[in-house]
């Protein structure tokens, strides 16, 4: 590692003319993809040549087993200014609010909400905002998913984070993030959402100021496109609306700081050098956005709502076949049509366990309460569904005519082990205690017919 001293420290790049530029981006879900930010840097026809063009290392980055199926397999071959071995020794660090100790004692089958995560009143950035509301599984597990939310307000400066222990599925709720990885800048807004492979280095910025949304960390295998059986060929999320970043670096060096999450602990670790020095990269385990608004939403044309599978964006499945890990699903705008036919979603228990988070507009199943940036978390066989005021609106409503549901964008990540809120999400003071009063005003409407 290179000796620094306060006097060759550099400004970092989003002040910096030298900083990572976004270099535009690639279609397609899980392609294999060539990018170069200099010319003549990926080698032609191999891997690992003798030496590497304008003096680069080559270094090799996968996200499976080498010997995974071929189309599970995902790695990516980085060409970049230092080997990603240079660091000093990494130590223990702590960020109270960032771990994944989802308990292990009795866990309530209370349904929970909670209001938005505050926005921090001091600076915080990015790594330091996150907040662990519940989760399951664990890293040495390489099974279940963290759900976090970060509220934050300062671009992370002179540091850069990495996640051992899972992918990182980020869903904007307010602001954007300039997220610059290794492999290139991705832009995201509230409405497109971010996924992170497990062990990219990065780097958040905000543009806009405050920034908050959610993230949810995935130790399962990783998201793909569901099937879409009967659907058809297109549908729900198509392949080529997924964009990774081209190729962009930086080449700066300082007294800076590499922050791991490694087996749901925190490390840090002195780096001379942005991380983020990949001149070229070339294969199929890579960063990539999606823009929710794209997904093409299908519905019931004749009665019934359908299950919520039918908004299915990105699966993990576990191993069973058809139980998901860790299931993306979003509720975007659509028409509503059915006939003779309660249109919102239904009263219901599942054997899956739901946290949802609404990133604009209003759920079409809760009439208040729900905001956007707060989150709910309905667990395994715990009865939900639409509140009292949308049960008698919905009951009432005129079915001659299509409903229309503009301007919303709720979501849910659901799982197939039982989601545990945290003790400190237990605790919040942004939890909404009252919750279940939301069913306390269903009316009784029984009358035994006379028989
Ligand atoms: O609001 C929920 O609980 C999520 C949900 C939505 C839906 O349309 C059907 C089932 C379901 O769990
Ligand atoms: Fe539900």
């Amino acid at each position: 590692m290179n000796a620094s001293t306060d006097d060759n420290v550099i400004p970092m790049p989003h002040a910096d003319a030298r900083g990572m530029q976004p270099r535009g981006y690639m279609s397609g879900f899980g392609n294999h993809f060539a990018t170069e930010a200099e010319a003549g840097t990926l080698p032609e026809g191999q891997n690992s040549p003798q030496r590497v063009a304008h003096g680069l290392y080559a270094e090799q980055l996968s996200g499976s087993a080498f010997t995974a199926p071929r189309a599970e397999n995902r790695r990516s071959w980085l060409y970049r200014i230092r080997p990603a071995a240079m660091h000093g020794p990494f130590e223990r660090c702590v960020q109270p609010r960032l771990h994944d100790d989802f308990g292990d004692g009795p866990v309530s089958p209370d349904q929970m909400r909670w209001s938005p995560m505050p926005l921090p009143e001091t600076p915080v950035d990015f790594v330091d905002g996150l907040y662990t509301v519940a989760g399951n599984g664990s890293a040495a597990a390489q099974t279940g998913i963290a759900v976090r939310v970060y509220a934050s307000n300062t671009s992370m400066q002179g540091r850069w984070y990495y996640s051992a222990d899972g992918e990182q599925l980020i869903v904007p709720q307010q602001g954007r993030l300039r997220i610059a990885t290794e492999m290139g800048v991705l832009d995201v807004e509230p409405q497109e959402i971010a996924v992170i492979p497990r062990g990219v280095r990065f780097r958040v910025e905000l543009p806009d100021g405050p920034a908050r949304g959610y993230l949810c960390e995935n130790f399962g295998a990783h998201l793909r496109l569901p099937d879409l059986g009967p659907i058809g060929s297109n549908g729900l999320a198509n392949p080529r609306d997924f964009l990774s970043p081209q190729a962009a670096y930086e080449d700066l060096e300082g007294d800076f700081e590499l922050v791991a999450k490694f087996q749901g602990h925190l490390w840090r670790a002195d780096i001379g050098h942005s991380p983020l020095d990949v001149v070229g990269w070339h294969g199929n385990y890579a960063p990539y956005k999606y823009d929710l608004r794209r997904f093409n939403t299908i519905g019931s044309i004749s009665f019934d709502h359908p299950d919520p599978s039918i908004f299915l964006v990105l699966t993990s499945p576990s191993d069973t076949a058809g139980v998901g890990n860790l299931d993306f699903a979003i509720f975007p705008p659509r028409w509503l049509v059915q006939q003779h036919t309660f249109r919102p979603p239904w009263f219901h228990r599942n054997v899956a366990s739901e946290f949802m988070g609404l990133v604009h507009g209003e759920y079409d199943a809760k009439a208040e309460g729900f905001a956007p940036g707060g989150c709910s978390l309905h667990n395994c066989m715990t009865g939900h569904g639409p509140d009292a005021a949308t049960f008698e609106k919905a009951s009432d409503a005129d079915l001659s005519k299509p409903d229309v549901i503009r301007d919303t964008m709720a979501f849910m990540f659901e799982s197939r082990a039982v989601i545990r809120p945290t003790q400190q999400a237990v605790d919040a003071g942004h939890r909404q205690r009252d919750y279940q009063a939301c069913w306390a005003g269903l009316k009784r409407n029984f009358s035994a017919p006379r028989g």
